[in-house]
């Protein structure tokens, strides 16, 4: 499907075109542009304040946008009000009436809607049982812990059917315990309903493991929008690199390449790259004298005590640190870069104030232009 006719895909539930928005003369969104398809989790992930929670109100129906299109199963939907969109919404917040019993907050949709009350009991008994909250249809909110109440929040969502779920941050008031139990829960759920779930959370470790796609989002701009694997072994973007999992980000230029495998020369030393495989974008990395920025991730990144070949940046170990899985190594280098390196095994080779080269295989580190 190309990719300039979301009207016409049946695929497409929703689309956002264009959509600029401004608070006053703020612009927080900007010229964005995001197809989302059925039955897929989709993610907007990002830091706070980029735009993540307005771009979800505005397809929910809460916010205007400035410009642009938004379609809901490609019909335009700037003009519709809230509830004539096939969307629901659940908050971090939960929302939920606090005078009303669980049952009646998840009937709320179904009653306003005059169904006939059989039919309600048993549509509540349903959302229930996928909650797995049966027993407590009496309980009132307050009553619960924050994870029920949560799920009351979502079986009350659920209920109406909604072809979409759009989520703002649902697990952050929840301890981490319960939070990764629910992200299990809710990945499950959608999978099992087929339903479109938009997500949005600043917290990248969810992100990727609940996600079928995710759209990284910096400052009102989509950054990359891929799956979790790409994202973190391809980023496009030095932001995209920095702010999913760990990394070392290097800025160099190309100084020549043979084969495959380029030097590039940094202000600090000289190192090498692979390019070639799908991963690593050869445009960028054997274009001479191009500007690049490569990015070693902690896990492969590496240090010894004597000379590597195509290698000569250096550092003082400073740290190795035990973070319960791992041990982190922190090296300084001689610009006050501290670059990180992750092992699940101590290295008694080295110790505090040892100066090491640092390298890596040429094919682990990725490259991302710059554009120059
Ligand atoms: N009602 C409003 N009036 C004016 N400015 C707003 C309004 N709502 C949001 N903003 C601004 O728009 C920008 C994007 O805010 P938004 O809440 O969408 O970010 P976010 O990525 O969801 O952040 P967080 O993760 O902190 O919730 C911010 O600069 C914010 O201050």
């Amino acid at each position: 499907m190309k990719d300039t006719d979301p009207i016409q895909s049946a695929e497409r539930i929703v689309s956002l075109i264009d959509v600029d928005k401004y608070f006053g003369t703020n612009h927080v969104i900007k010229k964005f542009n995001l197809h989302v398809n059925q039955g897929e989790f989709l993610t907007l992930l990002g830091p706070s304040g980029c735009g993540k929670t307005t771009i979800l109100r505005m397809i929910a129906g809460f916010e205007d946008s400035s410009s642009g299109m938004i379609l809901v199963q490609g019909e335009r939907v700037e003009d519709k009000e809230a509830y004539e969109r096939d969307v629901n919404t659940v908050f971090q917040s939960y929302a939920l009436f606090p005078h009303m019993t669980v049952f009646d907050n998840i009937a709320y949709g179904l009653s306003v809607k005059k169904v006939p009350k059989e039919e309600i009991k048993v549509r509540v008994k349903e959302m229930l049982e996928l909650v797995q909250l049966l027993g407590f249809e009496g309980r009132k909110p307050d009553m619960m812990s924050g994870g029920q109440k949560q799920r009351v929040a979502i079986a009350r969502a659920l209920i109406n059917n909604p072809k979409v779920l759009l989520l703002d941050e649902p697990l952050g008031a929840l301890d981490l315990k319960l939070r990764k139990q629910m992200q299990i829960e809710l990945k499950r759920l959608q999978k099992k309903l087929n339903i479109t779930f938009i997500y949005v959370t600043h917290d990248q470790e969810e992100a990727m493991a609940m996600s079928d796609r995710i759209a990284v989002i910096n400052n009102g701009v989509l950054e990359q929008l891929d799956t979790p694997g790409r994202i973190y072994k391809h980023p496009k973007t030095k932001f995209v690199a920095d702010f999913i999992g760990e990394s070392n980000l290097f800025d160099g230029a190309v100084k020549e390449s043979k084969g495959a495998c380029s030097s590039v020369v940094l202000e600090t030393g000289t190192v090498r790259l692979q390019a070639g495989s799908e991963e690593i974008p050869k445009e960028a990395a054997l274009i001479p004298d191009r500007d690049i920025t490569i990015c070693v991730r902690p896990e492969v990144m590496k240090y010894s005590k004597t000379p590597v070949e195509g290698f000569t940046i250096t550092g003082v170990v400073k740290d190795v640190i035990f973070v319960g899985s791992q041990y982190r190594t922190l090296i300084v280098m001689d610009d006050g870069y501290e670059v990180k390196v992750n092992r699940v095994k101590v290295d008694k080779e080295i110790t505090e104030g040892d100066r090491v080269y640092l390298y890596w295989d040429p094919e682990d580190a990725i490259g991302i232009g710059t554009g120059n």
